[in-house]
């Protein structure tokens, strides 16, 4: 496990440089190593630049992923093959790019459950698709399917903003039988997305998303849900926010999905309201940066050093210096949030927005699980008094997951093709320290 951010050398994570004595405790003095599961629909994205015109020609809506009928799908991909429109072909899903994002991050094992054409020819989607994931992620334990993975043409139009047409082939196709328990319930998280609830009646994706939550909730395993778009979460709201209820310790959206989910237009707010539901939630706001909103419990507080925020709730970032806890583990629970702009003002240039969301999910993913890892490893340690989510308080979180999403919009992908940079000299000393 690679430790999340430069850190001053008070902070450095102290697993490696271990003291003598904990050899007894742990003989073969190895650290024991963590992993994050996920569930997702095994798809590659199909990415081409089109006109406006295009998607209105084809009955597509902007900013939706659309499932499409298969002679629908084809007729798209032809055309954009004729005029030579598409750029790339790369494994994408939701899922499959915060797993991916996490193990290139955190150098470290993620797992992922799907399905997986069991004959594979050269240049076929699903080759692609094992080309350009990490050797990080365990594929090892994906289910066979005689046909296809999905496909998701991504058409990026001039104002970077991306639409999804879908053609799904089996990807809906997996069974709860190739999920594996054992896995779940050592994780240090499970990361599900609103879209495997969106299978036909008769296949059992959204079973296999509900026997995992459910796995992972007996054994304490935070569950993770990512929103998808917010036409998936505006069907069914009250269904969407009783599934929280029932399942999930993170929400992640961005804050159209926010505004489907709670009603409520501005994110803080929209933040305020899911933390009725769940313990902690991410909200993704494009141009105007990210919030992060939790619990701590009122003797673990911590107040920042930096200027208070005005907002809908006013001095809201007060104890943002604090580290993010499940409301059940607090004595008295107490919300905390925190907002940060974007990484250097976001980048010169954006070409598309696409996975920047993502992104910033796999590296609170790569906090909690080194939180996890931690606990594990250095036992007794007086970070782990209380039973924290992260191992960061939610500032320096939420700097990480802006950091990291700067490097998906400098990519043009939405997977890392490399790690944060060992050293940054454009990042301030003062960016990483001055708290926990
Ligand atoms: N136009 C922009 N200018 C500066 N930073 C941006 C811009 N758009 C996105 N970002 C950065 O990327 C992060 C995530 O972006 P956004 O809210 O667009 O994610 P998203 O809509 O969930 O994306 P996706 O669903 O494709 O993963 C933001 O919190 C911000 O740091
Ligand atoms: N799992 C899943 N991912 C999707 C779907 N539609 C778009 N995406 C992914 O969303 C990612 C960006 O968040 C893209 O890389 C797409 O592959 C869908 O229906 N299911």
């Amino acid at each position: 496990m690679k430790f999340p951010g430069q850190r001053k050398h008070k902070h450095f994570f102290p697993v490696e440089a271990r003291d003598p004595r904990l050899s007894e405790l742990l003989p073969d003095n190895k650290p024991v190593s963590g992993h994050v599961c996920g569930i997702d629909q095994v798809l590659v994205d199909i990415e081409a630049h089109v006109e406006p015109e295009f998607l209105a020609r084809h009955g597509l809506s902007r900013g939706h992923s659309l499932l499409l009928a298969p002679e629908r799908a084809d007729a798209i991909y032809r055309e954009l093959l004729e005029q030579g429109l598409i750029v790339s072909e790369f494994a994408g899903g939701t899922i499959g790019n915060t797993l991916h994002n996490y193990s290139v991050l955190a150098d470290d094992r993620s797992v992922l459950f799907g399905v997986m054409s069991e004959t594979i020819r050269v240049g076929t989607s699903a080759y692609r698709y094992l080309c350009t994931t990490s050797s990080r992620v365990d594929l090892n334990y994906l289910q066979p399917v005689a046909g296809s993975i999905g496909q998701c043409i991504t058409l990026i139009t001039p104002d970077g903003e991306r639409s999804f047409a879908i053609n799904k082939g089996m990807m809906d196709r997996l069974s709860p039988d190739h999920l594996d328990r054992e896995q779940i319930q050592s994780a240090s998280a499970l990361v599900l997305t609103a879209y495997l609830m969106r299978c036909e009646a008769h296949e059992p994706m959204a079973d296999s998303a509900r026997q995992a939550a459910e796995w992972a909730r007996q054994a304490g395993v935070p569950v993770v849900l990512t929103m998808g778009t917010r036409f998936i979460v505006e069907d069914r709201r009250d269904w969407w926010q009783q599934f929280i209820r029932d399942h999930v310790t993170l929400v992640a959206m961005n804050e159209d999905e926010g505004l489907a989910l709670t009603g409520e237009a501005d994110p803080l707010a929209a933040c305020d309201r899911v933390l009725e539901w769940a313990d902690l939630v991410l909200c993704t706001a494009g141009p105007a940066g990210l919030y992060l909103a939790g619990h701590a419990d009122e003797e673990q507080l911590r107040e920042t050093s930096r200027p208070l925020l005005p907002g809908r709730i006013p001095e809201f970032n007060r104890f943002e210096y604090s580290r993010p806890m499940r409301r059940a583990d607090c004595r008295r629970p107490r919300r905390i949030y925190t907002h940060i702009s974007p990484y250097m003002g976001g980048p010169a240039r954006i070409k598309n927005t696409n996975g920047a969301g993502d992104a910033a999910l796999a590296a609170l993913l790569h906090d909690m699980a080194a939180n996890d890892y931690h606990r594990q490893n250095v036992p007794g340690s007086a970070k782990h008094r209380a039973r924290h989510l992260t191992y960061s308080s939610l500032s320096q979180v939420s700097k990480y997951a802006n950091r990291v999403s700067f490097e998906v919009l400098v990519q043009h992908s939405p997977r890392l093709s490399r790690g944060l940079p060992e050293r940054e000299d454009s990042l301030e000393e003062a960016y990483w320290a001055g708290e926990a």
